[in-house]
């Protein structure tokens, strides 16, 4: 026998996709008063075409590989109630008086927001969207790329193989460390740390130790991790890798204090934002045989002038904020943040939501 709640639980999803259905004609009838989506750079196609087939909404774009000149910006989003926007884009009081009250979603196609004024969007009630999830795998990647690149000196080498500083083979040349039986920290552990640890158990790494404001216990055990201090991290640590985002807590949370307590055959990988490190004390940590390596997917500025002290150094490897760059997670983010964006233009519960 079928009783009301048995009907309501069968009924939900048509219900809910009658109401989304309602909304939408709602706002094509409305015609050229659909609302306005302002998108900051040329972006995967996949993103594009969710926005585009939608119908939903008017979409400007700054078509470019570069990024919108600030004046351009603040010009074009006067009167959007839509921002899609990535992580090379302050959104700021100036930005968001230039919107006007109009904007309703600001949605970043990134997993960091650490580009977005977050009390100022609360204030103003604008729902925040970003892509986390989608991009874990080719970012956890990238970071053993880059960790192997470091502690290998791969870049080195393949210099002197090219260059003619390959000789015959000497037994204590171009020697790095590995990864068995050594200590692995993680300096933020959450999704990215978790799948990097997966990742390298295999390579036959001893222990993870793990460092955050405070311990992850189920995420930990999942990966066998240790909670310790930042200190005993730096100290019983062969490899560092960052996985934190940038928050005022964490801003150059890796300065001459960590550096000085690390080991001096030490690799020390970034992937999270570049401000999380203070450059300088990392330059004289590198210089002065402090620690062994660095390997950065990010720096300040970014991009980081080619003359950049820490670009003159062998034991330093730099690359240019690809961590996420595979296709397939290029193209996941750009829908996500598409998605994210319509459903806050619709007023429903976003994919992927910033809890502000
Ligand atoms: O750095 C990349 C991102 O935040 O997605």
């Amino acid at each position: 026998m079928w009783s009301f709640s048995h009907i309501k639980v069968l009924y939900k999803p048509f219900v809910a996709e009658f109401s989304t259905c309602c909304k939408l004609q709602a706002m094509k009838a409305a015609g050229r008063h659909l609302p306005k989506v302002y998108i900051t750079r040329r972006i995967p196609p996949d993103g594009l075409n969710i926005l585009k087939q939608s119908g939903s909404c008017q979409i400007e774009q700054w078509d470019s590989d570069d990024p919108v000149p600030r004046s351009e910006l603040l010009k074009k989003v006067s009167g959007v109630q839509g921002l899609y926007c990535l992580l090379t884009e302050k959104i700021d009081k100036e930005v968001l008086d230039a919107a006007g009250p109009s904007l309703k979603v600001v949605s970043t196609m990134s997993v960091g927001y650490d580009h977005l004024s977050l009390e100022e969007l609360k204030q103003r009630g604008i729902r925040v969207g970003f892509t986390p999830d989608v991009l874990t795998e080719a970012v956890a990647e990238l970071t053993v790329a880059l960790l192997l690149a470091t502690s290998r000196r791969l870049i080195e080498a393949v210099d002197e193989a090219k260059n003619g500083g390959w000789g015959t083979w000497k037994p204590l040349w171009m020697c790095g460390s590995g990864l068995t039986g050594s200590t692995f920290g993680i300096l933020g552990l959450g999704r990215i740390g978790e799948a990097i640890a997966k990742r390298l158990k295999p390579f036959g790494v001893k222990k993870f130790l793990y460092n955050d404001i405070a311990p992850r216990d189920e995420l930990a055990s999942r990966i066998s991790a240790e909670f310790v201090s930042l200190e005993e991290l730096a100290k019983q640590s062969d490899f560092i890798t960052v996985c934190c985002a940038l928050t005022p807590e964490t801003q150059e949370i890796c300065n001459k204090h960590l550096f000085s307590r690390m080991k001096k055959n030490a690799i020390f990988v970034n992937t999270s934002r570049g401000a999380v490190v203070n450059q300088e004390d990392l330059y004289h940590a590198l210089v002065n045989g402090q620690i062994a390596g660095a390997g950065l997917d990010v720096t300040v500025p970014e991009p980081l002038p080619t003359d950049h002290p820490l670009f003159k150094l062998k034991n330093c490897v730099i690359l240019p904020h690809i961590a996420s760059a595979t296709v397939e997670t290029r193209n996941a983010m750009s829908a996500l943040a598409a998605n994210n964006l319509l459903a806050g233009l619709r007023g429903d519960a976003m994919p992927k939501e910033v809890p502000l």
